[in-house]
């Protein structure tokens, strides 16, 4: 198989995690003889900087011409107090807007050796498995009118009927495949927005009799995420919840770094990204876990590019370096083996090809 990937390291640490995913990449088309042909871009701070705009017009077009887009993580203190339209974030939700990426599938599995590095008990927080689909481009993050007032200041939270049903069924089909319940997640109590999404939710359950149904408040999901994990599937609710919730879910795994996403739209077409952020503390010293980003371009290689035995072997390289005893600095404890981002991808290549990666199946397109 051949395709084409656009590239966006990013900001902070996402240079580092993308450069080790694309070292997975390479040594997985080798092992299954696939070229994928790679062509970088800018986007958020280093965009900025370069071409004063979060998401330039090359970066786009790149994009547009590629089979799928893997990126790091935007952001950091250098941009914090620019206007909004120069702020890196700005770059990521454009994107995201662009390409109409509805559907942020984030899953949250916990790996048995890392249960160790989670602050909940072993018995919570062993044999989580659930997917936050969160829906991406709608809600408060895009809705108008947004602005500074005489007295204070505006943000909106907008979703049509359609925005709605699209999600939710998407998050009602991966329930369908996976462990049939869906649990949405919403603010009926208070938020006119979580009411029409309750009433589209039992809509469309009509459709889906063999999934079984539960609407929960978002307050008390928090909780409950953190108390009785193991209670969920999917999961599936509004951009901002979604946001905060998987960075909350993250704890069950032992750290944020082991966090992928894949923001689709239906087509094969789709964005890869680990769930945090660019990390700008710890960043360029090689110490970020690379896992998150190394897991999205499992994700990428199952959902845009539907190659499910590759996506497996790289989750199961990942998994069989943790159960070796080899971490990353964010997963310390007693009595474990902490390696640079650098080594411990060495180790995720190691697993998946003992003879590493020939270069020339790698080519640089534009
Ligand atoms: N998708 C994105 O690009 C994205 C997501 C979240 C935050 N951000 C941006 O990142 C910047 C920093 O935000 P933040 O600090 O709130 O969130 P963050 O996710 O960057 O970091 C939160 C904490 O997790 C740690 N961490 C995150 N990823 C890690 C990794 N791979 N390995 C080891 N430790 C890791 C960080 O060191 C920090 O302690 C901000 O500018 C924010 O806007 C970007
Ligand atoms: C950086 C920010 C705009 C982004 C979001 O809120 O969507 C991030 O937190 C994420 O989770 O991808
Ligand atoms: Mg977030």
């Amino acid at each position: 198989m051949e395709k084409k990937i656009t590239v966006l390291p990013g900001d902070g640490i996402g240079p580092e995690v993308v450069a080790s995913a694309v070292r997975v990449l390479q040594v997985i088309g080798k092992r299954f003889n696939h070229t994928f042909h790679l062509g970088y871009a800018t986007i958020g701070g280093a965009a900025i900087d370069q071409h004063n705009n979060p998401l330039p017009d090359e970066t786009i077009e790149m994009c547009e011409n590629s089979d799928a887009i893997l990126l790091g993580a935007v952001g950091g203190p250098k941009w914090d107090h620019n206007p909004p339209e120069l702020r890196p974030e700005k770059g990521l939700l454009r994107i995201r807007k662009h390409f109409d990426l509805f559907a942020n599938l984030r899953p949250v599995k916990a790996f048995p050796s890392l249960l160790d590095a989670s602050p909940l008990k072993r018995e919570v927080a062993e044999n989580v498995d659930l997917m936050i689909v969160r829906e991406l481009t709608g809600g408060v993050y895009f809705g108008e009118p947004r602005m500074r007032t005489e007295n204070g200041a505006i943000d909106t939270t907008v979703y049509s009927t359609a925005e709605v049903e699209r999600i939710v069924e998407n998050a009602f089909e991966l329930a369908r495949l996976r462990g049939g319940k869906l649990c949405s997640v919403d603010k009926a109590n208070v938020l006119e927005t979580s009411r029409l999404w309750r009433e589209v939710v039992e809509a469309k359950k009509k459709d889906y009799p063999d999934v079984q149904v539960e609407h929960n408040l978002v307050d008390s999901v928090a909780m409950k995420l953190i108390t009785n994990p193991c209670h969920y599937d999917v999961v599936v609710t509004e951009n901002m919840f979604g946001d905060i919730l998987s960075d909350e879910a993250s704890v069950i795994t032992g750290s944020l770094g082991v966090l992928p996403s894949a923001s689709i739209r239906g087509d094969n077409f789709g964005l890869y990204e680990p769930v945090h952020g660019s990390a700008p503390e710890i960043a360029g010293q090689g110490v970020a876990n690379p896992a998150a980003t190394i897991l999205s371009v499992a994700m990428m290689l199952q959902y845009s590019f539907g190659l499910k035995e590759e996506a497996a072997e790289i989750e199961r390289a990942v998994s069989a370096v943790f159960d070796d005893g080899y971490f990353t600095a964010d997963l310390a404890r007693d009595g474990v083996r902490i390696l640079s981002t650098n080594e411990w991808t060495d180790k995720v290549m190691n697993e998946i090809d003992t003879s590493f990666v020939s270069e020339s199946i790698m080519t640089t397109y534009i």
